[in-house]
C-alpha cells in the first residue's frame, strides 16, 4: 500500500514520520517544484510484515493552493517515468492524507484531541451576502464538500478521535463572533485547519481516496496566540501516526 501524508509545515511532518517510523531513518525524494518527500519505508508494522506499507510525507506549505499545488504534484509524480510525461510508469498512491495542527471547536474537540474528518469542508469558498453566505453549490458552480475515504470511520476509531467535519479556511478564526458564524453553519463541526481542502481537490481529480487528521493546538475563537499548544498538538499528532501504522497494514493485506 503507498500512502501520502500532506502538511502544511516541517514540524507537522517531522511528528508524522516519527509516529510512522520511529528511529527508523527516513529518505529524502526531490520531486518536481521544489518539493522533498520523505519516504518512511515499512511504515506499519513493517520488519518481517507480510505486506509493505510505504508511506511519502509532504511539507506542501500552509493553506489550500499550496496543499493543492504540491500534492497534485506529489500524485502526478508517483505516476510519471523521469523524463517523460504522463506515461504511467509505477502504480500510484492508494490513500492521501491530510495532516497536522488545527483549531478545536469549543465543546467538541478539546485541546490535545484528534480529529478525523467525516467531511472535508472549503468553508469561505463562495459568496458573502447581507443575508450571509452563501456556498458554491448554492451559485452554481463548484463543490465545497469532499468526503473521505471509507477508511477514515476505522481510522477515527483506532485513533480514538472525534469523527465530524473539518473545515477549511484561509483565514484563522479569530473572533468569537466568526466562530460562532461557523458553528451556525456547520453544526457538526469539531474542528478548522487550512489545508485539507486542497490536499482533497487534488486527490478526488487523481481518483485517489483522502482522509483528514487534525491534532488540536488551539481553540476556534478569539485569536490568543499565548494559548495554543503546539507542542503537546504535535505529541498528539505522533502518536496519532503511531496508531495509524497497524491500520495501514491491515488495509494492505
Ligand atoms: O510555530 C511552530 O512551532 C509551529 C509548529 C507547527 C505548526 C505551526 C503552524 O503554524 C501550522 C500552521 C497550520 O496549522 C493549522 N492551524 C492550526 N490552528 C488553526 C486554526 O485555529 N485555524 C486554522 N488553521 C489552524 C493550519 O492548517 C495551518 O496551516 C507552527
Amino acid at each position: 500500500m503507498r500512502v501520502l501524508v500532506v502538511t502544511a509545515v516541517g514540524a507537522e511532518a517531522d511528528s508524522v514520520t516519527a509516529g510512522l517510523s520511529p528511529g527508523v531513518p527516513v529518505t529524502a525524494h526531490r520531486i518536481p517544484g521544489g518539493h522533498t518527500l520523505r519516504r518512511c519505508p515499512d511504515a506499519g508494522t513493517g520488519r518481517g510484515a507480510e505486506t509493505e506499507t510505504t508511506v511519502d510525507v509532504l511539507a506542501a506549505g500552509a493553506g489550500p493552493a499550496a496543499a493543492a499545488a504540491a500534492t497534485a504534484t506529489a500524485l502526478t509524480a508517483a505516476v510519471t517515468a523521469p523524463g517523460t510525461h504522463g506515461a504511467p510508469a509505477a502504480p500510484g498512491y492508494d490513500l492521501v492524507v491530510s495532516a497536522g495542527i488545527g483549531g478545536g471547536f469549543a465543546g467538541v474537540a478539546p485541546l490535545g484531541s484528534i480529529v478525523v474528518a467525516d467531511a472535508i469542508v472549503a468553508a469561505d469558498l463562495g459568496a458573502e451576502t447581507p443575508d450571509g453566505h452563501l456556498a458554491v453549490e448554492e451559485l452554481g458552480f463548484g463543490r465545497s464538500v469532499h468526503r473521505p475515504a471509507v477508511l477514515s470511520e476505522r481510522i477515527a476509531e483506532a485513533l480514538d478521535a472525534v469523527h465530524a467535519p473539518v473545515l477549511t479556511v484561509s483565514t484563522v478564526t479569530g473572533t468569537a463572533a466568526r466562530a460562532a458564524e461557523l458553528t451556525a453553519r456547520h453544526p457538526r463541526a469539531a474542528a478548522e485547519a487550512m489545508e485539507g481542502f486542497g490536499v482533497a481537490e487534488a486527490a478526488v481529480r487523481h481518483g485517489v481516496p483522502v482522509a483528514e487528521i487534525r491534532a488540536v493546538s488551539n481553540a476556534v475563537g478569539p485569536r490568543d496566540r499565548a494559548s495554543w499548544r503546539i507542542g503537546e498538538a504535535l505529541e498528539a499528532l505522533r502518536n496519532a501516526f503511531r496508531l495509524l501504522s497497524p491500520v495501514l497494514e491491515e488495509e494492505a493485506r
